[in-house]
């Protein structure tokens, strides 16, 4: 379903488990600042508002979005504790086909480093035409991607305990 028909941080229908339990590495590139840091801070707030406890949060920047893949990797490395990671970047489309590469690899990459750890890992990365696109992505009139990323990080680290039973 396009954006558009979804708001990203309208999660009226739907049950969310308590965050309390669990601990979150996040991951956010340093590119497109301004958009990566209201990712974040939707991330941040879904995640204390569903019953995270701020000390049981890590978050690390990356120079782009195409450093999510190390950083998710490092983070699940060194910090095994870890219930789930939450990669955020934005990517904007430019003149050439750098876009194309850096959005494939990091969406293939992050998939991999969630296999490699048997831990979710989570694609918060807005892959644009334009910038007013990630703007109305990242708390404007489509929501908040960094909103959608907790609550999927949320949910997914939840099916891992129940199913660790
Ligand atoms: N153009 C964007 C980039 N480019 C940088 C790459 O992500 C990477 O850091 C570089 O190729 C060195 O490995 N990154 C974004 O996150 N967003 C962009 O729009
Ligand atoms: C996604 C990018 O790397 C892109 O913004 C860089 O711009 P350009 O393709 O014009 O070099």
């Amino acid at each position: 379903m396009a954006t558009q028909l979804k708001n990203l941080s309208d999660f009226s229908a739907t049950q969310i488990p308590s965050a309390a339990p669990y601990k979150f590495g996040i991951a956010v590139a340093e590119w497109n600042a301004e958009i990566t840091n209201a990712l974040y801070q939707g991330a941040y707030q879904s995640l204390i508002a569903n019953g995270a406890l701020p000390e049981n949060i890590f978050n690390y920047a990356v120079p782009g979005s195409f450093e999510l893949t190390s950083g998710a990797d490092l983070l699940l490395k060194n910090l095994p504790d870890l219930d789930a990671v939450i990669c955020l970047g934005c990517v904007i489309q430019g003149e050439t086909r750098h876009f194309d590469f850096i959005c494939n690899a990091v969406a293939n990459g992050v998939s991999n480093v969630a296999i490699k750890y048997a831990k979710p890992v989570i694609f918060g990365v807005l892959t644009t035409d334009n910038q007013q696109q990630a703007i109305d992505r990242a708390g404007g009139k489509h929501g908040n991607k960094g909103d959608e990323a907790a609550i999927t990080a949320i949910k997914m680290a939840d099916m891992a305990k129940t199913l660790k039973g």
